[in-house]
């Protein structure tokens, strides 16, 4: 019997919701348990730089949930882009808490689940809808973890993907230290009214709040100049809003489907190569499936 994970990508921050906001998208990571081994096999062609071995970041993370988990063979297919702002190491931590959750019969709840990642993601907005799907908003505070599951509105999205990876350790270090008080009020309020309008369906405000983030993009402009073009060409083409996608450089638009070819024609025009991907939100998370 085969058993296989799919876990899906994330899209984190939504602007002002620094380390707490994510939404899960329709790119997925999918891992197939063939069975057990002497050593660990991890089957993959994603290139040189991810280990076929023990040292994969998927197996690393089952071992750390379950030290006595034995050594299986499985294969691993991706369409999530590595280093890209779209949450590829929260889907690998995940397919690795529920690979020790399934095989090592654990019966983890989801918020063990979602605890267990963050503490090895460092934060909750991405490993949370990963699991969980759909819309999510987090607090890490003291090592601890809530998330709560809402639904985000029904709405397409066009991730533009440059050709280079910016790891998230990368794209922190940009950040600073310490916020004025007035400035750190002004910045969770934003993230407050925007997780009222999402949650009340009122997307016209929300999208406006989506573009006023006060924690994180401004430090980041440098790292992904191409953002401030691309929320300006979305602006002429009626989009909702315009946000660096987790830790960049992914630059997500959230835009009608009618405008999206003159808005990607727009975006090669300006000179901008990246991949244009349109996305959705997926609803269901985490995956698991047994096949005979
Ligand atoms: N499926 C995977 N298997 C092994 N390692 C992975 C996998 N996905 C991501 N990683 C590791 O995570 C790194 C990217 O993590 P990070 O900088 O947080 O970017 P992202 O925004 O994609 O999460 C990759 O360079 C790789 O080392
Ligand atoms: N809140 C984090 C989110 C990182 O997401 P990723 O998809 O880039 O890993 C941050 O902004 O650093």
């Amino acid at each position: 019997m085969q058993m296989q994970i799919r876990v899906p990508a994330t899209s984190a921050n939504l602007g002002p919701g620094f380390d707490s906001l994510g939404i899960a998208v329709t790119l997925y990571l999918t891992i197939t348990v063939k069975g057990r081994t002497k050593e660990w096999v991890v089957e993959h062609d994603m290139g040189a730089d991810i280990p076929h071995d023990e040292s994969n970041m998927i197996v690393k993370t089952a071992l750390k949930i379950l030290p006595t988990l034995p050594a299986h063979c499985f294969k691993v297919e991706s369409d999530i882009p590595l280093a890209r702002g779209l949450g590829s190491s929260s889907s690998a931590i995940v397919a690795g808490i529920e690979m020790a959750n399934q095989l090592g019969k654990m019966n983890l709840t989801n918020e063990e689940k979602i605890q267990l990642a963050t503490e090895l993601e460092g934060h909750p907005d991405n490993v949370a809808p990963a699991i969980l799907g759909d819309f999510v908003v987090s607090t890490f505070v003291k090592q601890k973890n809530t998330s709560i599951k809402g639904h985000f509105p029904e709405l397409q999205f066009m991730a533009y993907i440059p050709h280079t990876e910016l790891l998230t350790t990368e794209s922190r270090e940009v950040l600073p230290q310490r916020l004025p008080f007035k400035e750190a009020v002004s910045a969770g309020s934003i993230g407050n009214a925007l997780v009222a309008a999402l949650l009340t369906g009122r997307t016209k405000q929300a999208g406006c709040l989506m573009e006023e983030d006060l924690y994180h993009e401004k430090y980041r402009l440098k790292l992904v100049p191409h953002l401030t073009k691309i929320r300006s060409i979305g602006h002429k083409h009626n989009s909702m809003a315009t946000y660096l996608s987790g830790a960049g450089p992914t630059v997500m638009t959230i835009i009608p489907g009618q405008e999206a070819a003159a808005f990607s024609q727009e975006i090669r025009e300006a000179g901008l190569t990246g991949k244009l991907v349109a996305l959705d939100v997926d609803r269901q998370g985490t995956f698991v499936t047994h096949n005979r």
